[in-house]
C-alpha cells in the first residue's frame, strides 16, 4: 500500500482518577485509512484514553493531535465537528427514538438547518429533512441493517442497536471512527459481518480505532495493535509481532491463580492462535518463590 499522511497523533497521553493512574503514558499513531486496535486487560486504560480522545474527558497532561490541529481538551461537538465519530461500549442511542431518526441524529452536524427554516417549514428545510431520511437509509443499508426503520431502537435486538449507534456515527462522515468494543454481545455470524464492516469502512476511506477483546477479531481486522497494561503501554505493532511479544502474552496469560481463570487462560491463548505450552514456557518466575 502507498505511503499514508499521519491522520492522529496520541502523544503521552495521561489521565488519572484519584490515585488511579487510567492512562499512564500512551502515544500512538494513526495514519488515513489505517485500522489499528487497541487491546489491554479488563481496567488497563481503553476506554479511558477513548474517551480523552473524543473529548468526554480531559487529559491529565499529553497531546492529541489531528490533522495537524492540537485537539487536547476540546469540547465533544468541537471534536466531533473536527473528525473523530466513535461507538460506545455501552450503546448511547436515544431509546425512544425511531431508528432512522437515531441515525438522522448523527447528522445534525452538517444539516445546515437553521430556526426559521424548521419552524416555517421552507422549501429548504423540506428538501434537507429530504436529504437526511435519504442518508440514513444509506448508512443503515451500508452497515447491513436489515431490522425495521420506523419503531424506536429500545424494541431491537443488542446486535441490530450496535448497528444502528454504527451507522449513526459513519453518517458524521469523519475521516477517524473509534469504535469502542464494537463486537461484544454479538454472536459468531455477526461478527463475521462485523469484520467485513470494519474493512468496508475502511475502503470508503476512513481510518478504523477498535477497542476489543475478541482476539480472533483482533488479529484478522487489525493492520497495527498498540497494547495497555494497568493504563502503561507495552507494545505497538504489527499482529504476528503482537502474538509473539512475552510482555503481552504476560499480561493476558500471567495471572491463572486459580481454575476459572486458569481456563480463561486456555481459552484466550487459543484466541491469540498460542499452545499453552508456550504461554508456560513464556510465563515469568514469580518474584521471591526461586
Ligand atoms: N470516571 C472514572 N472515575 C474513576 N475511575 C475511573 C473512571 N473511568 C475509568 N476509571 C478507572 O480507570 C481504570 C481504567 O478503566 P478503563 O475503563 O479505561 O479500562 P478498560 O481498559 O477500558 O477496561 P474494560 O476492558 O474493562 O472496558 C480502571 O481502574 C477504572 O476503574
Amino acid at each position: 500500500m502507498t505511503e499514508r499522511n499521519v491522520l492522529l497523533e496520541v502523544k503521552d497521553l495521561k489521565i488519572q482518577f484519584g490515585g488511579v493512574k487510567a492512562v499512564d503514558g500512551l502515544s500512538f499513531t494513526v495514519h488515513e485509512q489505517e485500522i489499528v486496535s487497541v487491546i489491554g486487560p479488563n481496567g488497563a486504560g481503553k476506554t479511558s484514553a477513548f474517551n480523552c480522545i473524543s473529548g468526554f474527558y480531559k487529559p491529565t497532561s499529553g497531546n492529541i493531535i489531528l490533522q495537524g490541529t492540537d485537539i487536547t481538551g476540546w469540547r465533544t461537538a468541537n471534536i466531533a465537528k473536527a473528525g473523530i465519530a466513535r461507538t460506545f461500549q455501552n450503546l448511547r442511542l436515544f431509546p425512544d427514538l425511531t431508528v432512522l431518526d437515531n441515525v438522522r441524529a448523527g447528522m445534525h452536524l452538517y444539516g445546515g438547518q437553521n430556526f426559521l427554516d424548521a419552524i416555517l417549514h421552507t422549501p429548504r428545510f423540506k428538501r434537507n429533512e429530504r436529504f437526511l431520511t435519504d442518508e440514513a437509509h444509506r448508512w443503515l443499508d451500508f452497515v447491513g441493517y436489515e431490522g425495521p426503520r420506523g419503531v424506536s431502537v429500545s424494541n431491537l435486538a443488542y446486535g441490530q442497536q450496535r448497528l444502528v449507534e454504527i451507522a449513526r456515527a459513519l453518517a458524521r462522515k469523519t475521516p477517524l471512527i473509534l469504535l469502542d468494543e464494537p463486537g461484544a454481545g454479538l454472536n459468531h455470524g455477526e461478527k463475521a459481518q462485523l469484520l467485513d464492516l470494519v474493512r468496508r469502512i475502511q475502503a470508503l476511506g476512513m481510518a478504523v480505532v477498535l477497542i476489543e477483546h475478541d482476539m480472533g477479531l483482533v488479529m484478522e481486522v487489525s493492520e497495527r495493535i498498540v497494547v495497555l497494561n494497568f493504563g502503561k503501554e507495552i507494545a505497538d505493532g504489527l499482529p504476528a509481532d503482537i502474538k509473539a511479544n512475552p510482555a503481552v502474552i504476560e499480561a493476558y496469560l500471567g495471572r491463572d491463580d486459580d481454575e476459572e481463570e486458569a481456563a480463561q487462560i486456555a481459552a484466550d491463548a487459543t484466541q491469540f492462535g498460542i499452545g499453552t505450552s508456550a504461554i508456560r514456557t513464556q510465563k515469568p518466575r514469580k518474584e521471591g518463590k526461586e
